[in-house]
């Protein structure tokens, strides 16, 4: 496995592997200045391009991760921690992590290059869109859609059967208790639209 993007979120990813026993043959970063990485050494992206080596986009601003996946055409694979619960009639896309503590629950599908951070609850019959992000200790119940880029932040509850569109950001601690359209950044609770971005 490649890690690229010698980011805090590398270093759970790393962890994750470790405990996988998933061999990390090399922590890639376009800042020549990074150099290491709790001990690892990171190098540059040309160093690796021919390899056929599965590959992690281990970067967690949702945008930063799709443009890097737009320009790069590599094979992708999962890192799941032992610790995290998933149900065996979900799915989990290529180059998505998840976290220790988590919890996925049946028929839910998680799309590509999405995190799903510690401890967070993704409940039945959930549908996550690309590059979405579920920080740490969110509360999904069951029958949500997230559109692409959506990061729910840390501590959010979103109750069940709600659709919340493409690249919101929905703040930590929310409750999200209506549908919420594209672009909309939520705070608060009940959790109210502070900003959109269309
Ligand atoms: C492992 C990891 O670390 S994973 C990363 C997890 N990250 C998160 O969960 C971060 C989630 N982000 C937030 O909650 C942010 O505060 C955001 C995105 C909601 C808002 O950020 P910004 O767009 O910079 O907004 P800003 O800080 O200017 O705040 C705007 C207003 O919303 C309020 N506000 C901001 N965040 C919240 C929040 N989470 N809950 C309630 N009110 C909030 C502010 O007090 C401010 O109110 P005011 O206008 O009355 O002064």
């Amino acid at each position: 496995m490649i890690l690229y993007g010698a980011s805090g979120h590398a270093k759970v990813i790393l962890d994750i592997c470790q405990a996988n026993k998933v061999e990390v043959t090399a922590i890639l970063d376009d800042n020549k200045n990074i150099t290491s990485l709790n001990g690892h050494r990171v190098s540059q992206l040309d160093d690796q391009r021919s390899t056929n080596e599965t590959f992690i986009i281990s970067v967690g601003d949702n945008r930063t991760r799709k443009k890097m996946v737009d320009r790069n055409d590599f094979f992708y694979g999962n890192a799941i921690h032992p610790n995290a619960v998933v149900d065996k009639t979900s799915v989990i896309d290529v180059g998505s992590v998840v976290m220790a503590g988590v919890i996925i629950n049946a028929s839910s599908i998680i799309g590509k290059h999405c995190i799903i951070n510690t401890s967070a609850t993704v409940d039945h019959d959930c549908t996550l869109k690309d590059f979405v992000h579920i920080s740490p200790n969110a509360t999904l119940c069951g029958g949500i859609e997230l559109g692409e880029g959506t990061q729910i932040g840390a501590g959010a509850v979103v109750i069940p059967n709600l659709k919340i569109g493409k690249w919101c950001t929905i703040g930590a601690g929310a409750v999200v208790i209506s549908d919420i359209p594209d672009g909309a950044t939520v705070v608060g609770n009940p959790g109210r639209i502070i900003k959109s971005n269309n």
